[in-house]
């Protein structure tokens, strides 16, 4: 079993044990009346490159990460620093998110928000709507294509913005022809964990140029968001560099700065 595998058989149980809590027709009812999604394609089509800043406890490659004891002021720094989004990992087994991160987080923060979790049923993105979810991660590795044109097709149907994650060249095509607007190219493989760092600057320039790109892990800093953004970037989401910088909202500015400077590359949209 892979490691994706592996992590999709623990969503799937943890996903059962919610759905016994709280049924399919309550979660779409009350997510019908929660307040409307904020308008992330906006956002991330803006002039400059942006920063998408993870809340992120741990991984499954890294082990613990932070502790986060109050995720709602690390993702007010985050903002305060210049975020054009924030991600909170919900996933609990392996990132030790949840929930209740995310409700804490969305009190906190008028920026959107990406719920960052392994969706495999349309329960999970009603879920995150009643939540306040504004952008739904969608994993094409984890997704048969039909799972991902439904599920896509659910999240712009709430009004929310899908970020379709891909990995190879392959998954990129499928993504395409599930007819996503926005495209994240991670540079782990969820497979096997390992990064590379140059997969989105062989994947990106091939994505059409409407197509918001955005680059996944590894950014350690402004060199790397440089770097991205010279390949076609829009915005790079970033996490561990963040949570274990001491100083979430300096680290997130030195990011955003490097990403409006008039020497970094921009989207030519
Ligand atoms: O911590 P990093 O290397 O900055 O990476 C952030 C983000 O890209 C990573 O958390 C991520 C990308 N895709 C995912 C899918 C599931 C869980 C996590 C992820």
């Amino acid at each position: 079993m892979t490691v994706l595998e592996s992590i999709l058989e623990g969503v799937r149980e943890d996903l059962a044990a919610r759905e016994a809590q709280l049924s399919f027709d309550v979660v779409k009812e009350r997510a019908a009346k929660a307040a409307p999604p904020l308008d992330a394609l906006s956002v991330l089509r803006g002039p400059n490159v942006g920063v998408i800043a993870e809340v992120k406890r741990r991984s499954p490659s890294k082990g613990a990460l932070a502790e986060i004891p109050e995720p709602a002021e690390l993702a007010s720094a985050y903002e305060a620093g210049g975020a054009s989004v924030i991600s909170v990992l919900t996933e609990q087994r392996r990132f030790g998110g949840s929930l209740a991160d995310f409700d804490a987080v969305r009190r906190a923060v008028k920026i959107p928000l990406l719920r960052k979790d392994f969706v495999v049923s349309p329960y999970q993105v009603h879920e995150a709507r009643l939540h306040g979810a504004d952008v739904v991660l969608l994993i094409v590795a984890a997704l048969e294509q039909n799972a991902l044109v439904s599920l896509l097709d659910r999240v712009e149907s709430l009004g929310m913005t899908a970020l379709v994650e891909v990995h190879t060249a392959e998954e990129a095509d499928r993504a395409l022809e599930a007819g996503s607007s926005v495209i994240g190219v991670n540079a782990r493989n969820l497979h096997t964990l390992e990064v590379d760092k140059d997969v989105f600057g062989r994947i990106a320039p091939g994505l059409p140029f409407e197509t918001i790109k955005i680059a996944e892990s590894g950014v350690t800093g402004p060199g790397d968001l440089m770097s991205y953004a010279g390949a076609g970037a829009d915005a790079v989401l970033v996490g561990e560099s963040l949570v274990t910088s001491g100083d979430p909202k300096a680290a997130v500015n030195k990011l955003v700065t490097a990403g409006s400077h008039p020497a970094c590359p921009r989207p030519s949209r």
